[in-house]
């Protein structure tokens, strides 16, 4: 049976704070990721990637991102240890040239700010990469803290890294909203206990990101912050 979820506004003053993913919710860094990693596999004497194959990879981590592209194009694990080398060394020469904001990020982080919500950014992305990232596409000023992939034990979709970062918020997770563009996003909020609304135009490991266990999904982040008004494919569940 299909459940067809009423579309109704979310109701924002639930929510102290929001935890906003980066790759494939503020910023789409595909052509960032594929530059990197294709310079990586020239320095390895090793076959290009595409696009399409980099999309379904990405969103776990570059350690997950570089052996999986290793695999991929039939290389040996054993290259690993260069391979993180010199895609560290071409993803920060590179950071954010082949990158853009999505449209409606700006408006929507000022709108949630507006709101009287906290934000922070909490990436699986190395925090060496999305600093400067965010700084670049004039972002960083929205975020109260700012966490990479490498800041806990572990990553998204554990919810340590969501629990971790309501504590340096001071937000409880039932009131801290947590948007993303992928199941590793919706399954780390769930198991941390934070509601979580998805954009629909994001990576989400290739696959389509309505059939993600969600609370919700929207087009854009202004339409996240839009409370009336709604467009007819925005459905919240909240
Ligand atoms: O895996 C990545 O590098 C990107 O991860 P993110 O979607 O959590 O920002
Ligand atoms: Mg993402």
């Amino acid at each position: 049976m299909i459940r067809r979820v009423k579309p109704q506004p979310i109701d924002l003053s639930r929510f102290d704070a929001a935890i906003v993913d980066l790759d494939g919710t503020l910023v789409d860094t595909l052509g960032d990721f594929v530059v990197a990693l294709n310079l990586m596999l020239r320095d390895l004497s090793l076959a290009a990637v595409e696009a399409p194959a980099v999309e379904a990879m990405v969103g776990k981590g570059s350690e997950h991102l570089i052996a999986s592209v290793l695999r991929h194009v039939g290389a040996a694990a054993a290259l690993y240890e260069r391979a993180w080398d010199r895609y560290q060394h071409h993803y920060l020469a590179i950071n954010g040239a082949h990158a853009r904001v999505y449209e409606g990020v700006a408006a929507g982080l000022s709108a949630l700010r507006a709101r009287g919500l906290r934000l922070a950014c909490l990436t699986n992305k190395p925090t060496a990469f999305a600093l400067p990232l965010l700084a670049a596409k004039g972002l960083d000023g929205y975020f109260e803290q700012v966490f990479g992939g490498d800041a806990f034990e572990r990553k998204k979709p554990d919810p340590l890294p969501l629990l971790k970062t309501c504590e340096a918020l001071g937000t409880l997770p039932a009131r801290t909203l947590m948007v993303g563009d992928s199941s590793n996003d919706a399954r780390a909020a769930r198991a941390a206990g934070c509601p979580v609304v998805l954009v629909s135009y994001g990576y989400n490991h290739g696959e389509p990101v309505r059939g993600v266990d969600a609370d919700g999904f929207v087009d854009s982040l202004l339409e996240l912050s839009a409370q009336d008004d709604l467009p007819s494919s925005a459905s919240f569940s909240l």
